[in-house]
């Protein structure tokens, strides 16, 4: 069976709930660590009043035991610490002639899920389209994440997420630094970027946009060291890991492209200044350079894979953009009570642990197995195999 997940959960209900089947038994969980990436979630310059209210934590409530996972399925639960300042408007139904009623949200935000969700799920209150469609699912993503992230920590696989622009602030290139120096200094940045001149720049950058009643989007980038060559396979389209994590990372809300290596940058250049060059040392097979980010035939290479999303600014906004009630249809302007301002940095976190997900996924195809121990003999046996290649 291979890794699957589902999550469920309003963003103003009680909690995020999430089931995960397929992990294998006898990985020992880091509660404190899974914690950890909850909360890195909830940072970032840019964020709304919310993240003030939240401390998210995720509850194990099956799967483990002792502090191992058994083979089960996995069940956590995030609390929503918002749910008790919304359990009115979420429990009494907004019925025509009565006060709840002025609760009913019939103003669909352009750049959200609003107006769609309430056409195609025949929702007058898009109060139910917003619930679910709002980026407060990416928390139990992350927790998920957090666990496929833990498995590939025991066969050595490391990943970083960094911000590499916000609106018209690039920042500059990280260089040749180890992905432990990337991890350990963007860790120390309000806005996930290594620079400190970049970071005030971002910042500053960021008040005026609020100020000005808009929001803004950028990109940024996960890295992933330490895979073996083969995750993946060419041999039928939905295997490529490639295409997978692509799909992964543009399932993040706002999020609007994604590139692997030098991306879209592969269609100006030549094939001589694109391809990676094969060579062969103490290590076994390598690359002279790694502008493919990892990848051919869909097939992880043995180099970083490195992957780049684009987030375009978040759609809620105190400036007011025109919109058509559904009620009326009549013209109006949008009147907003609270919105993160910029979620780049907290996005380049839920991109981590998206595309571990995705890896830990291809990588269990790859090396099967009930238990860790049956895991790691499968993962021994083959880096023999690659050795003797
Ligand atoms: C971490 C994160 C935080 C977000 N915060 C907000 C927000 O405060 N307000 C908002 O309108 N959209 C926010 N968004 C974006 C919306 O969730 C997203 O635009 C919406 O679900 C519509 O989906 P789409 O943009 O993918 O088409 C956020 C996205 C992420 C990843
Ligand atoms: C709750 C989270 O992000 C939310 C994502 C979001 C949206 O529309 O996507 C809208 C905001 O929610 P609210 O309207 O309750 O302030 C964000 O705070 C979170 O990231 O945990």
């Amino acid at each position: 069976m291979s890794l699957r997940f589902l999550t469920a959960g309003e963003t103003h209900g009680p909690q995020l709930t999430a089931i995960i089947e397929g992990m294998p038994s006898n990985m020992t969980v880091d509660f404190e660590q899974l914690n950890n990436h909850l909360l890195r979630r909830q940072k970032g310059y840019g964020r709304g009043r919310r993240m003030q209210i939240e401390t998210d934590t995720a509850q194990i409530v099956g799967g483990v035991r002792h502090g191992r996972t058994t083979g089960a399925p996995i069940a956590l639960v995030v609390e929503n610490k918002d749910w008790k300042h919304w359990t009115s408007i979420m429990n009494v139904e907004p019925i025509e002639g009565t006060d709840e009623e002025k609760r009913r949200v019939h103003r669909p935000r352009p750049g959200h899920a609003d107006l769609n969700g309430g056409l195609k799920y025949n929702l007058k209150d898009l109060r139910n389209v917003l619930e679910r469609s709002s980026a407060r699912e990416t928390a139990a993503r992350v927790a998920c994440g957090a666990l496929a992230r833990q498995l590939l920590e025991q066969f050595g696989i490391k990943i970083a997420g960094h911000v590499i622009r916000i609106g018209e602030i690039e920042a500059p290139p990280v260089g040749d630094i180890s992905i432990d120096a990337l991890i350990e200094r963007t860790e120390q940045s309000s806005v996930r970027v290594v620079d400190e001149e970049t970071e005030k720049k971002m910042e500053a950058y960021i008040d005026q946009i609020k100020k000005e009643g808009d929001s803004i989007g950028g990109i940024v980038e996960c890295i992933v060291e330490g895979l073996p060559v083969g995750l993946g396979s060419h041999v039928q389209y939905d295997r490529k890991l490639d295409g997978r994590i692509a799909q992964g990372v543009m399932s993040i809300n706002a999020f609007k492209g994604v590139e692997i290596g030098i991306g879209f940058e592969a269609g100006i250049l030549r094939g001589s200044q694109v391809h990676d060059e094969i060579e062969h040392g103490e290590n076994g097979y390598t690359r002279a350079s790694n502008r493919l980010g990892g990848f051919e035939g869909g097939m992880t290479n043995g180099m970083p894979v490195v992957v780049r999303g684009v987030m375009k600014p978040i759609p809620t906004l105190y400036k007011p953009l025109r919109s058509v009630d559904i009620d009326t249809k009549e013209a109006f302007t949008a009147q907003v009570e609270r919105s993160d301002a910029c979620a780049v940095p907290a996005a380049s976190v839920v991109m981590e642990h998206v595309v571990a997900w995705e890896i830990a996924k291809a990588f269990l195809e790859k090396f099967g197995g009930d238990s860790m121990e049956e895991i790691r003999a499968n993962y021994e046996n083959y880096l023999n195999q690659l050795a003797q290649y």
